[in-house]
């Protein structure tokens, strides 16, 4: 949450001419994005353009083979406050073949915010907001193995949520999810922003997430091609297949998320 007196200018995650190689390949060719405090961005692009493994460099998963990253002001090498970032990995299930009940894998993203990983009793309450958050209390007891692709990533969603994050990244979190879980997941979104939360997101439209959507940053080839307000047809651009986006009219309307 912003700190009193903080303003909304503050960059949360900093990249700077970030490159990345995976196996030989160039992936990240240079790319400068800042996300600021309390804003919510997109990332979209093509298969392949870059999207995740710039997210994944954000949380430490890719080194970068030049350029800098900051993360709320500090270098991403000596950044050690991970509670206060939650992270939603793309399109993984919830269970792993092990036994555990929904409120057992939410209640893990709360250990970072623990000591010697005992919950007391704000962590079990805030375990308990992030499941009814995704509109799963009354599934809580219900073991993970039992639920449908859709009701996995909001569980992912939660266990993310439980840390009381400050940053929100989450990659794909639509993904195979239905319209009704999408609506949900967007409601559930929508009040994470209002409590100022900072959010980043890879999607490849912007669906029922769009009214939220402050900027959305464009990659192409491991560069940034757009960085900006979404434009109305950058949701259709956005789809598989369309890798380019039409310059926006100046005509149109900028659209500043939540707010607007
Ligand atoms: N482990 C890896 N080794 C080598 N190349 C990889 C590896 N992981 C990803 N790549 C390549 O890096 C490029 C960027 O992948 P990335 O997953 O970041 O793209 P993306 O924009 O998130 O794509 P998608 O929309 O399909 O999720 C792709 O060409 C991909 O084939």
């Amino acid at each position: 949450m912003p700190e009193p007196g903080s303003t909304t200018t503050e960059p949360v995650i900093a990249l700077r001419g970030a490159t990345a190689t995976l196996g030989a390949r160039p992936v990240l060719r240079g790319i400068d994005l800042t996300v600021r405090r309390g804003e919510v961005a997109a990332l979209l692009g093509a298969n392949g353009s870059g999207k995740s493994t710039a997210v994944r460099s954000v949380i430490g998963q890719v080194p970068l083979t030049g350029g800098s990253i900051e993360l709320f002001g500090t270098p991403l090498r000596r950044f050690r406050s991970w509670a206060r970032i939650g992270y939603v990995p793309q399109r993984t299930t919830a269970a792993g073949g092990v036994p555990a009940t929904i409120r057992e894998v939410v209640s893990s993203g709360r250990l970072s915010r623990t000591k010697l990983g005992l919950l007391r009793k704000a962590d079990r309450a805030a375990v308990d907001r992030a499941i009814d958050l995704v509109g799963l209390a009354d599934r809580a007891k219900d073991s993970v193995n039992a639920l449908s692709g859709g009701q996995h990533q909001r569980v992912l969603i939660a266990r993310a949520l439980a840390a009381e994050p400050e940053l929100l990244i989450m990659d794909e979190p639509m993904a195979g999810v239905d319209l009704a879980s999408q609506e949900i997941l967007a409601a559930t979104l929508r009040e994470q922003v209002a409590a100022g939360t900072t959010v980043l997101l890879v999607l490849h439209e912007l669906g029922p997430l769009e009214p939220l959507i402050d900027r959305a940053i464009v990659l192409r080839d491991g560069c940034v091609m757009h960085d900006g307000p979404p434009p109305k047809a950058l949701g259709q651009h956005a789809l598989p297949g369309h890798d380019h986006v039409h310059p926006h009219a100046a005509s149109e309307p900028v659209r500043t998320g939540l707010l607007s």
